[in-house]
């Protein structure tokens, strides 16, 4: 496995040629990173949802116009987020030697390591991961859980619990701001679903405008929770052609869809791109919690979707896990390949 880019990054006196970005015809160019518009994404009161139509549709505008949204209200106290950052933090602030007890096999996805290498011309993204499947628990890889700091498992299951709730009801939510039973889209997985959580560094490099932390793609899961840091922003979503960047709010969970929820709309609700920059001066660290991405289920639009005036747009699909990850290195819209 090639170098972590934590370590390039400790001594990076040229960018080497595999992290540069080239002219992307389709998303644009990183030049002009240091233009960060900021988005007016909506922010949700999770704990109105099941309450009150008004905040229904702002979630079911937010998800049309957005693919995503500021959750707040969501039953997790900030210091329990903050004690989140804390053992990635931590984790990354290992030692290599430490850090590399964990690395990732060649053909598992569990695991520390740096991007996946699916082709020769493939540019890699600016950014070490911590990848860790946390439900069901009967499938954690233990081994890949680092026992420093202590308390990281005790943190991550309890944080697991947490998500579990939130998922539930966002998921219900969008359900019912489509009309639908509210139990639909959670009816589609079996007991098999398989939900994992990343842990994502972004150290700082000093070419921002060459190199991207996460190249543009939309995420393969139903909906994905992700606990940005703290003050360091970078997380951008493309709407109507351009980029805008997430502000941090205090608090709040950064909410998006992914394909698997595109595909159960029938394309009612779309699976935004999106992308990372780095920082030329400060690391960055989040949490992404991909539910479910795995599941070895069928899935495909809910029947009450289709209509005469709505013919189904897309077709039954299975994911595995390795169609997953080959797909999500090439970036872009995997659910794409999945339209009639
Ligand atoms: O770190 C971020 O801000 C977003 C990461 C992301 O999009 C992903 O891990 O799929
Ligand atoms: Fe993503």
């Amino acid at each position: 496995m090639s170098k972590q880019v934590q370590e390039i990054a400790a001594d990076c006196r040229q960018l080497p040629e595999r992290y540069i970005r080239q002219e992307d015809k389709e998303y644009g160019n990183v030049t002009n990173a240091d233009v960060f518009l900021p988005a007016e994404i909506p922010v949700i009161d999770v704990s109105l949802l099941t309450s009150s139509p008004l905040e229904l549709d702002k979630l079911k505008s937010a998800i049309i116009n957005w693919g995503c949204f500021q959750a707040i209200n969501h039953g997790i106290e900030s210091s329990f987020l903050e004690r989140v950052r804390e053992i990635g933090k931590v984790f990354f602030q290992l030692s290599p030697d430490e850090k590399k007890k964990y690395l990732r096999e060649e053909d598992d996805v569990d695991g520390y390591g740096n991007d996946t290498v699916v082709s020769d011309h493939q540019i890699l993204d600016w950014t070490d991961r911590l990848y860790l499947t946390i439900l069901p628990r009967d499938q954690q890889k233990i081994q890949f859980w680092p026992q420093n700091p202590p308390h990281f498992r005790e943190v991550l299951d309890e944080y697991t619990c947490k998500i579990e709730l939130i998922y539930e009801v966002v998921l219900k939510a969008l359900a019912r701001s489509l009309n639908l039973q509210e139990d639909c889209f959670l009816k589609q997985y079996q007991t098999t679903e398989k939900t994992s959580a990343r842990f994502n560094y972004y150290p700082p490099c000093p070419w921002p405008e060459k190199v991207l932390g996460v190249k543009p793609h939309s995420d393969s899961s139903a909906i994905t929770l992700l606990l940005q840091d703290k003050e360091v922003e970078g997380l951008q979503f493309l709407k109507d052609g351009r980029w805008f960047g997430v502000p941090v709010v205090p608090g709040a969970l950064t909410i998006n869809v992914g394909d698997q929820i595109e595909i159960m709309s029938n394309g009612i609700f779309k699976s935004p791109v999106h992308r990372v920059l780095v920082n030329s001066k400060k690391e960055r660290m989040t949490v992404a919690v991909f539910c479910p991405v795995q599941s070895e289920g069928v899935i495909g639009p809910i029947d009450a979707l289709i209509t005469d005036e709505t013919p189904r747009l897309y077709k039954n699909v299975t994911y595995t896990v390795d169609s997953y990850f080959q797909i999500y290195q090439h970036g872009g819209r995997p659910v794409d390949n999945y339209k009639i």
